[in-house]
């Protein structure tokens, strides 16, 4: 089955005017911008998280015609700071995700770890893990490697853009980091003064 685009339909916040677009199958979309310039609330409305203008949809789905749950297993945010709320890693993973935890470095006793021990960087790559397990079909990111060191992004980094490849998922990911931004987006928009604009790279165009 042809994976669907994901598409905002004159989307808007408080802090962004209606904009429209549409990701692609497969597509990386990175999001820069100004600390406080609203990414996150962006993410949040593609999500149907918080109150937003118009709307956004995936294929012939609406945020509209899914309820809210449904859509948001669909259209996965993954937020900068994740939630946990059994005790240990493995009640979280709806399926077996042995080879995606190797491949972002973990043993496979990993599953047995409480949530209590991990830090910042371990919860932010289980998190990018526990969202995939549950096969959304668009992804939002949120600062995915945030609090990764530089060899640990790169190989998150990787493993992201093969799952995205490999799955055709439309990505939107919010990075500060130029030269992430030149690795992993298909697309680059900067968001700034209420303005969603294309960015060709360049000083001015980043953030
Ligand atoms: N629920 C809310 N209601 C009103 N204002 C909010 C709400 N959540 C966040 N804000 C404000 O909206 C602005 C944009 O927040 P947002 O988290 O989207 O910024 P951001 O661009 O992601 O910034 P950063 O790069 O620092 O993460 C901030 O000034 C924030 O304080």
């Amino acid at each position: 089955m042809k994976t669907p685009p994901l598409s905002l339909i004159q989307l808007s916040t408080d802090l962004l005017q209606p904009v429209s677009l549409q990701i692609r199958a497969g597509e990386i979309l990175c999001l820069s911008g100004p600390s406080g310039s609203g990414k996150s609330r962006l993410l949040r409305a593609v999500a149907d998280l918080d109150p937003h203008g118009g709307s956004a949809s995936l294929g012939a789905e609406t945020q509209q015609t899914l309820r809210g749950h449904l859509w948001r297993r669909a259209v996965m945010m993954v937020p900068a700071e994740s939630a946990w709320w059994h005790e240990t890693v493995g009640e979280h993973l709806p399926k077996p995700m042995d080879a995606a935890l190797g491949q972002l470095g973990f043993t496979a006793d990993v599953t047995d770890w409480s949530i209590d021990r991990l830090s910042s960087g371990e919860k932010q790559r289980l998190a990018l893990v526990r969202a995939l397990a549950h096969e959304p079909r668009a992804l939002l990111l949120d600062e995915p490697t945030a609090n990764l060191d530089p060899d640990t992004t790169r190989q998150t980094e990787r493993w992201l853009c093969e799952v995205i490849r490999q799955r055709a998922l439309p990505t939107l990911w919010v990075a500060h980091d130029r030269a992430q931004i030149e690795r992993v987006a298909s697309r680059h928009l900067h968001i700034e003064g209420g303005r969603l604009n294309e960015s060709a790279g360049g000083q001015n165009g980043w953030m």
